[in-house]
């Protein structure tokens, strides 16, 4: 055993920290069950360090001996800034000034991936037809304010989370209404990437492009009101948006399913999969995850699944916490110690 897949100490601090929340909880042993702390917003703390004093360690007589945390951004130096939130992930000063001996820090598709190894039917809800629990790679997608994407890889009989930046793969025109609307869809650096069309933003971009391919005026703005309108089918556009979101995310999860063999499942993760459920189960999601010449045979076998825990990444980490030996996670340049 190298030094750096050493199991981190108990009790462990386990947190996934978003651009808006951050949910914590407290492992005490391999065996018992996390003890959970309610969310933090991370807008009524100024430091990551503060909210966990403040919204953990003066909550409880447990003092943590190791932090696993996983963030939204890049993890490359001592200071790690998160994505859309000021905080700065500063280990060495966690381990200073919060009593910690040992801090892993993560990226939150990487925790998403973790998650997606074992989630029980209580907490997953199928699309289409295709069912099985095949230990075989997998692949987590999770459209929210950005898309994100994990890979799963199971090989020796070990999953390897494989994190990465598949929400900025091309996403290109397909059918004839395609070729009217990408037109319009706004590019970044002129390339219409997926994450442009598949997050809260890529919604309001899509349903701009639908209004303006039929000489149409937007009158929302709101990628929730969008939702909304189209689930209860009072706006046309809206309808046509989400329905070729579904389309959209098919396809895009095809694509992943067949760059990492996910014979195991695709899952649909993120703050949006879960809002727009009845939309997912509807025949486009899958028609678009199964139309994959010379593989559509493949993938009509791959199941095909939105994650309905509600605290997914939390889950992931406490199993790693648990079994890190079950996991070849990475933890070069992204561990610190005492
Ligand atoms: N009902 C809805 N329909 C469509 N999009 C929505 C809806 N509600 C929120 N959104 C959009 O989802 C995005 C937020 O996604 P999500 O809840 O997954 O957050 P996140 O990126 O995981 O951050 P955090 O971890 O802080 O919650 C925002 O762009 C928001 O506008």
């Amino acid at each position: 055993m190298t030094a750096s897949s050493t199991p981190l100490p108990f009790p462990i601090l386990i947190g996934d920290i978003g651009g808006t929340n951050a949910r914590f909880s407290i492992l005490t042993d391999a065996y018992a069950e996390p003890k959970q702390f309610p969310n933090v917003r991370t807008a009524d703390y100024e430091t990551i360090d503060e909210a966990i004093q403040k919204g953990v360690l003066d909550k409880t007589s447990v003092q943590p001996r190791a932090a696993i945390l996983a963030v939204a951004g890049p993890i490359k130096a001592d200071e790690i800034p998160l994505t859309n939130c000021p905080w700065v992930v500063r280990p060495k000063r966690m381990i200073e000034g919060l009593g910690l001996v040992d801090v892993l820090v993560v990226n939150d598709f990487e925790a998403q991936a973790l998650a997606i190894a074992a989630l029980s039917d209580d907490n997953r809800e199928r699309i289409g037809n295709a069912s099985g629990d095949m230990v075989a790679s997998r692949v987590v997608l999770g459209p929210g304010t950005g898309l994100g994407v994990g890979g799963l890889v199971h090989t020796q009989s070990t999953w390897i989370p494989v994190p990465g930046e598949g929400g900025h793969v091309d996403l290109g025109p397909r059918s004839k209404r395609d070729y009217e609307i990408f037109p319009h869809v706004e590019t970044i650096e002129g390339r219409i990437s997926a994450e442009q069309i598949l997050c809260g933003r890529g919604i309001v971009n899509l349903y701009r492009a639908i209004c303006a391919a039929d000489g149409a005026t937007p009158t929302m703005s709101d990628p929730a009101d969008i939702t909304s309108h189209a689930l209860v089918g009072s706006d046309k556009a809206a309808v046509e948006t989400v329905s070729l979101f579904a389309t959209y995310l098919g396809r895009v999860a095809g694509d992943m399913a067949l760059v990492f063999m996910a014979r195991g499942g695709v899952y649909l993760s993120g703050g949006i999969s879960q809002k727009i459920l009845p939309a997912l189960k509807k025949p486009e999601f899958r028609a678009a995850f199964e139309d994959k010449a010379p593989h559509s045979a493949l993938l009509r076998t791959i199941p095909t699944y939105v994650v309905t825990h509600p605290l997914a990444a939390l889950a992931g980490l406490s199993s790693y916490a648990r079994m890190p030996a079950n996991f070849g996670l990475s933890t070069d340049g992204r561990r610190w110690r005492a």
